[in-house]
């Protein structure tokens, strides 16, 4: 029998490992969770670990003087760490220590299994279907979807700015991902930047970085993420939100391929691929002179087209099967499939927020099932659990009256983001500050809500 990979997991919350090895058993790898480095260093005496998934901030040692003290001790055993969106430095700060990748929280436990399987160059799956690499996460087999694979293999080694092209959730981040990780320099970093999430002088500041005393509060000196992921890929994600003094900005160093940092005067040389993406119709903005030509043409040396959901419904079913799978691995519950009748209504859909919205459908079926196979039996089921997205709720309250006094995660979450919004008279500014994210997680969470508020599905 092959020896299942072994990833050491170190949390001091015990419900992220449960979690994380949950999902990971399903896929084929073995999880030993610890909840302080000091209990991992004692095991690593006399065991070894295939890959090392620590978080940041942990009482006692933290993640980045666990990874020290691996290197130190010149082991070269991969290492991811988790990090909060405020703690991207210390994020660059692991690279520099030799980490080979890190996660922002909250992430989502799947990506991190990827993740895994990525630095343990693994296939999760070799017999879903017969695409090489392209497909290690995304999913689907449609005569569209492979020639999105094609493409990514096809540029597998050659450094080019690549466009990608699509409707919102239909999976243009993951495409960015898969082109990174099919590279042949996918052991270097990959960093995504939101571009919309950023004012100008952050943004700035993020790609180019800064010379200590460059500005009120620059206490030392910073090195950009250009710099950061020199070697590897950079993904520009809704590029179409950047101004225009930014645009200037980015065509001189994308043509020059170096950078000057905030208040320093030597240009750092740089290495790096462009991937952008954007939910708006770049080409259009060109015409309209929102966005300018020469920036465009050197971001669209490669054009990839993400098909939405409704033109590749073949892929519907593995995608329905995978996500079954993750969500019941997730929370912990016996669904296995949909019946007869919920599949044909699932294909009949036009899934106007594509991949993302029929994920979000099935998280929320399989959270509240309580049988293997979902159904649209309403007369059975007083209420029925996964009502909200799927077919029109019978109750006021739908899936949240289903258990009130024991509200899941996302019905938590939810409520709160509404209350906040209520609070600040609907400014996502303010409740997006709040709540520690940026705005454009905050609209992409509301507009996750009203999709599964959404009536446009047959009911
Ligand atoms: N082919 C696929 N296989 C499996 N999961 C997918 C696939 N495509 C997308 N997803 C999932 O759907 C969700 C949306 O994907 P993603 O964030 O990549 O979309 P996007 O086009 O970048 O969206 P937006 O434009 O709103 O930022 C994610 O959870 C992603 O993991």
């Amino acid at each position: 029998m092959t020896k299942l990979p072994l990833i050491a997991f170190i949390d001091d919350d015990p419900r992220a490992s449960e979690l994380f090895s949950r999902y990971a058993q399903t896929e084929g790898l073995q999880v030993q969770g610890f909840q302080s480095v000091d209990a991992a260093q004692s095991w690593l005496e006399n065991n070894t670990a295939d890959l090392i998934i620590s978080d940041l901030k942990m009482p006692g040692m933290s993640g980045l003087e666990f990874l020290a003290w691996l290197r130190q001790r010149d082991s070269e055993v991969p290492f991811v760490l988790i990090t909060g969106y405020s703690t991207l430095d210390n994020a660059i700060d692991a690279l520099r220590l030799g980490a080979n990748d890190f996660i922002k929280k909250p992430y989502d436990p799947e990506e991190l299994v990827q993740l895994t399987h990525r630095l343990l160059r693994r296939d999760p799956d070799p017999h879903a279907h017969n695409f090489s690499e392209a497909e290690r996460s995304m999913l689907g087999n449609s005569p569209a979807i492979a020639g999105v694979y094609r493409v990514i293999d096809k540029i597998h080694d050659v450094r080019i700015n690549v466009m990608i092209e699509g409707e919102s959730g239909s999976g243009k981040e993951l495409a960015a991902r898969a082109i990174h990780d099919r590279s042949d320099f996918s052991d270097k970093p990959y960093i995504v930047i939101d571009c919309g999430a950023l004012t100008d002088t952050l943004l700035e500041n993020e790609l180019f970085g800064h010379e200590k005393g460059a500005y009120t509060g620059a206490s030392s000196t910073k090195p950009g993420l250009l710099e950061v992921a020199s070697g590897g890929t950079v993904f520009l994600d809704e590029i179409g939100n950047i101004s225009d003094a930014m645009q200037v900005k980015l065509l001189r160093v994308i043509q020059e391929q170096q950078i000057t940092r905030v208040g320093g005067v030597t240009p750092i040389k740089i290495d790096v691929r462009f991937i952008v993406a954007s939910n708006r119709d770049l080409a259009q903005m060109v015409t309209e002179g929102s966005f300018r030509h020469d920036l465009y043409h050197r971001l669209h040396v490669v054009r990839l087209r993400i098909p939405p959901l409704r033109e590749r419904k073949e892929d519907i079913p593995i995608l329905v099967n995978h996500f079954i799978r993750h969500f019941a691995a997730r929370y912990n519950r016996p669904a296995e499939r949909f019946n007869a009748d919920c599949m044909a209504r699932i294909l009949e859909y036009t899934w106007p927020g594509n991949i993302r919205e029929l994920k979000n459908m099935i998280k929320r079926a399989v959270a509240l099932s309580s049988e293997a196979e979902i159904r649209l039996d309403q007369e059975a089921e007083a209420t029925p659990p996964w009502a909200s997205g799927l077919i029109r709720p019978q109750s006021s309250g739908g899936a949240e009256a289903i258990d009130a006094d024991h509200p899941t995660l996302d019905v938590l979450e939810r409520r709160y983001i509404e209350k906040l919004l209520k609070e600040y008279d609907g400014n996502r500014e303010k409740t997006a500050q709040t709540l520690g994210i940026n705005k454009s997680t905050l609209w992409r969470k509301m507009q996750s809500y009203e999709q599964s508020a959404s009536e446009d599905f047959p009911a």
